[in-house]
């Protein structure tokens, strides 16, 4: 079956936590419609760009494109963004059923609220191993008042202005900020419609699936619902071993669903709300209503509480506990790796802008789309002193992760990782101090084109030739976003079986502006020819077709 949408991306004001700012919206709306679909459908939607002076993209967050990398929607990777008043169709098949979203990814448009989710149901003939009644959806966000130009341009600046805490926290595109902070106070108003809680109606004695996503341009979150403790049955669309909790951190980019039974004194409702970890949070719980029927208002209890910030024992623990569940293993590959990528994340300057490198190269994009570049073989010619030189697999032996950087001046680049098909890869995140002593960060890495297994995390430097041995090779976890914990590492694992050209890159927006990210280019000889319509930018307006 085709499941068919006709979205106009334009400019809108919105008030999500009261405040008017401009965001981008679809047909209208923010945030953007929600897609479902069932496995093996197939998405269709016709894009039209009708922002004025801005091109776009779509990226299909947990959609594996087997078959159709130039549909992932990935500016000037795989393909030229969609200009003003241009129309771009995408069109792919959803393959795993599960929790996914949709965003852009082009610049910072996600930070401007360009996103919404992505439901893929199981086949009617397959039954999930639970049950429950009904569902709930929550996207979960972090907002900002300052537009998303105004931000990109500070990260841009010398000196450096910092996107800063954010100002408030939304669920379902719903927050609210406190109008008495504002000065003048006339853009805050807190009787709008649009920043009335989102409210979940529930029955009591019925059990319910929670689809939760991080959509969120900068924090990792703690999700709670008051009074109710709740099991984690899926994750990035793929079954895990039931755990049960009371609270679960969900980093951006990552998805889950989680099932609770409305079991709580049915007279009142309650709190579902979320808080910033990982980063001091100088930001109010973000809220909805948890509301039993009869019941009314708002909870008159205080909001949830989340474990202390910098608890990153808690996290690693916490993200630990997500196994494959047993009748869903995917198995590894009977062998080791074929290639190992170990990749260093450290804070670095260029020309005295601050960046993030891995391996000592800071990421920038080029003006032509790397996926038809390496099709057609089309040569990139490096501009502004950047390097289009392949980046290294591995960094310096012996460098000192609890310090910051003692060279920080780094180089840019848009060289391209090259994999061979039918290869098993490991990456090997290593985390590092940023340019400020002792922080480190917690950075969420999310791959395109591929699940990939978690075989472990683990404290320090990465040490091969003890570490691989307490890895998780049995039950591992496939997911397509793993956190990278402050000054350890995360080790990954998957098999280069989808030809494309895959970004792999820290999902917090501002950290991928900054260069934090790498380009996976996978057996592109392998393909059909690339859709002609994804070129026309770059080098790739040259392009004649044969
Ligand atoms: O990229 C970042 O910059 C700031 C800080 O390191 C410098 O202001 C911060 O917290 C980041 O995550």
């Amino acid at each position: 079956k085709v499941v068919e949408y006709e979205w106009v991306v334009d400019y809108a004001w919105a008030a999500p936590d009261c405040v008017e700012k401009q965001v981008i919206s679809i047909n209208g709306e923010f945030p953007g419609p929600n897609i479902r679909s069932v496995a093996g459908d197939t998405v269709r939607v016709h894009v039209i760009n009708r922002m004025p002076t801005e091109a776009v993209v779509i990226h299909w967050h947990g959609m594996l494109q087997t078959g159709t990398p130039w549909e992932d929607g990935a500016a000037y990777v795989s393909q030229c963004p969609i200009d003003p008043e241009d129309e771009y169709t995408y069109d792919f098949v959803t393959e795993n059923a599960g929790t996914y979203f949709w965003h852009g990814h082009y610049g910072m448009q996600r930070a401007a609220g360009f996103y919404g989710q992505l439901i893929v149901d199981p086949p009617e003939n397959f039954t999930e191993p639970f049950k429950y009644d009904g569902e709930h959806s929550i996207v979960l966000n972090d907002w900002w008042h300052a537009s998303m130009i105004d931000q990109q341009l500070g990260l841009f600046s010398v000196p450096f202005r910092w996107v800063g805490e954010p100002q408030s926290l939304l669920i379902e595109g719903r927050g609210r900020y406190n109008c008495s902070l504002m000065a003048g106070g006339s853009a805050c108003n807190a009787t709008r419609e649009s920043c009335k809680l989102h409210v979940m109606p529930v029955e009591a004695g019925k059990t319910y699936r929670l689809r939760i996503a991080s959509v969120a341009s900068l924090g990792s979150f703690n999700f709670i619902l008051e009074g109710h403790n709740f099991t984690v049955v899926e994750a990035d669309g793929h079954y895990v071993e039931p755990v049960t909790m009371s609270d679960i951190d969900v980093y951006s980019g990552e998805s889950y669903s989680v099932l609770f039974t409305a079991n709580a004194d049915s007279s009142r409702n309650y709190w579902a709300g979320f808080n910033v970890r990982g980063r001091d949070p100088k930001t109010l719980t973000g809220l909805a209503v948890l509301q039993y029927v009869n019941t009314s208002g708002e909870p008159s209890t205080p909001a949830p509480v989340s474990p202390r910030w910098n608890d990153y024992a808690y996290s690693v623990a916490k993200a630990r506990q997500y196994l494959a569940r047993k009748e869903f293993i995917v198995p590894l590959p009977q062998r080791g790796p074929d290639r190992q990528i170990f990749l260093l994340n450290t804070q670095n300057r260029v020309n005295g802008r601050l960046k993030w490198a891995l391996n000592n190269v800071s990421f920038v994009p080029t003006a032509t789309p790397a996926l038809a570049a390496l099709k057609y073989n089309i040569t990139v010619e490096a501009h502004g002193g950047h390097s289009s030189a392949t980046p290294p697999d591995y960094f310096q032996e012996g460098y000192d992760i609890m310090k910051p950087p003692p060279y920080p001046e780094t180089v840019q680049g848009s060289g391209v990782y090259e994999l061979k098909g039918d290869q098993v890869v490991d990456i090997i995140l290593q985390n590092a101090c940023s340019l400020t002593a002792n922080v480190s960060e917690v950075h969420p890495w999310h791959l395109h084109g591929h699940d990939f297994w978690i075989l472990g995390y683990g404290d320090g430097v990465f040490n091969a030739s003890k570490d691989y041995a307490s890895l998780n090779y049995y039950n591992p976890p496939l997911r397509n976003t793993a956190p990278l914990f402050p000054f350890g590492w995360t080790v990954l694992r998957f098999v280069t079986d989808n030809p494309g050209v895959w970004p792999f890159h820290c999902h917090i927006e501002s950290h991928f502006h900054m260069g934090m990210g790498v380009i996976f280019a996978e057996s592109v000889d392998k393909l059909p020819d690339v859709p002609t319509d994804t070129m026309g930018c770059g080098a790739t307006k040259f392009y004649r077709s044969p």
